[in-house]
């Protein structure tokens, strides 16, 4: 039987005490006082997708520590500025700083060491189909590290009793629900001890009880382990439940920036469309396209 995560977090630390989070939640180590605030700086970010204007000279700050929505409309490059933070894409202008580091001017060797202390938990991120859940959440430690197998085994444990399924480390990937698979992800996801974690719609597709456990789960391994967290989601409500600072962007443009309480106070229609759910607004709900009726009158092509 699976134990479920009523109180994922275990009384074990989750992190090695000597790693960067471990220091930053203890506060013991002088360097880590000296810390800026903000951990992911961005600033004049441009990027474009051929002709299309994806993010036009976007600042956007991440504080260290907190938990940070982005959000807005579908299509409008959510995704795209995770893959910017990550380095997996490289802005046409502008620059995005992590913890000091300019990520389009690190070398190979740079970008590799850096992405190493960012988790992501992206869409796609699938769990190997072969491979247990424990295996699984192992994958990261054996490819980087070359621990002893006690203390691997100690690790990876900590990791899956953080989510609740320390108990599940023998199933098969097809033996858990979507909301344990979620789970196991998220464990292998902090398996490296990651100062940073990148979420992109961790609630997709999930039932009302698996999100709420993955929402309340994002915030309590945040806090407990000292990691900065940014969230890409649609959920408005349970985002705006865990969040410390939210986004809205559309239109290349950071459009509203605040806590939950203030943009839930912001009387702005734009923001208001996006926060309420409204089908009518500012904001548009065409990927952008010529004239219907032209578009209707020319022969050939698509
Ligand atoms: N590989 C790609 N090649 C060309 N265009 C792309 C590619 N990936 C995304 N796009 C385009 O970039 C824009 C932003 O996509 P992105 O996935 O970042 O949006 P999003 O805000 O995350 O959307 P959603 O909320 O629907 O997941 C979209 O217009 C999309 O069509």
């Amino acid at each position: 039987m699976v134990r479920d995560a009523g109180n994922p977090l275990p009384s074990e630390p989750l992190v090695d005490p000597s790693s960067p989070a471990a220091q930053a939640v203890d506060g013991s180590v002088a360097s880590v006082a000296n810390e800026p605030e903000v951990l992911v700086r961005i600033r004049g970010l441009s990027f474009r997708r051929g002709s299309r204007v994806i993010f036009d000279d976007l600042d956007l700050d991440i504080r260290r520590g907190s938990v940070t929505a982005v959000m807005g409309p579908s299509g409008t490059g959510k995704t795209t500025l995770l893959k910017l933070i990550t380095g997996q894409l490289r802005p046409d202008a502008g620059r995005i700083e992590v913890d000091g580091e300019d990520v389009h001017r690190l070398d190979k060797s740079g970008l590799f060491r850096l992405r190493r202390r960012m988790g992501m938990l992206f869409q796609s991120g699938a769990l190997l189909t072969d491979l247990t859940v424990f295996e699984n959440v192992a994958y990261p430690l054996r490819e980087h590290t070359d621990l002893r197998p006690s203390l691997l085994r100690k690790l990876v444990l900590l990791k899956l009793e953080a989510v609740g399924l320390r108990g599940a480390r023998d199933l098969m990937p097809n033996e858990l629900s979507g909301g344990m698979a979620r789970r196991v992800a998220l464990a292998r996801a902090i398996a490296l001890d990651p100062m940073m974690i990148l979420y992109d719609e961790p609630f997709a597709g999930q039932d009302p009880i698996s999100m709420g456990m993955l929402v309340s789960l994002i915030r309590q391994l945040n806090d407990a382990a000292g990691l900065t967290s940014v969230l890409v989601s649609h959920d408005v409500r349970e985002t705006a439940s865990i969040a410390d600072d939210l986004y809205v962007i559309s239109e290349g443009r950071v459009i509203a920036h605040g806590t939950p309480a203030e943009l839930a106070a912001d009387p702005s229609e734009e923001v208001r469309q996006f926060m309420d759910g409204l089908p009518d607004g500012p904001m548009h709900f065409h990927y952008p396209a010529p004239d219907l009726a032209d578009d209707l009158r020319t022969r050939g092509g698509r």
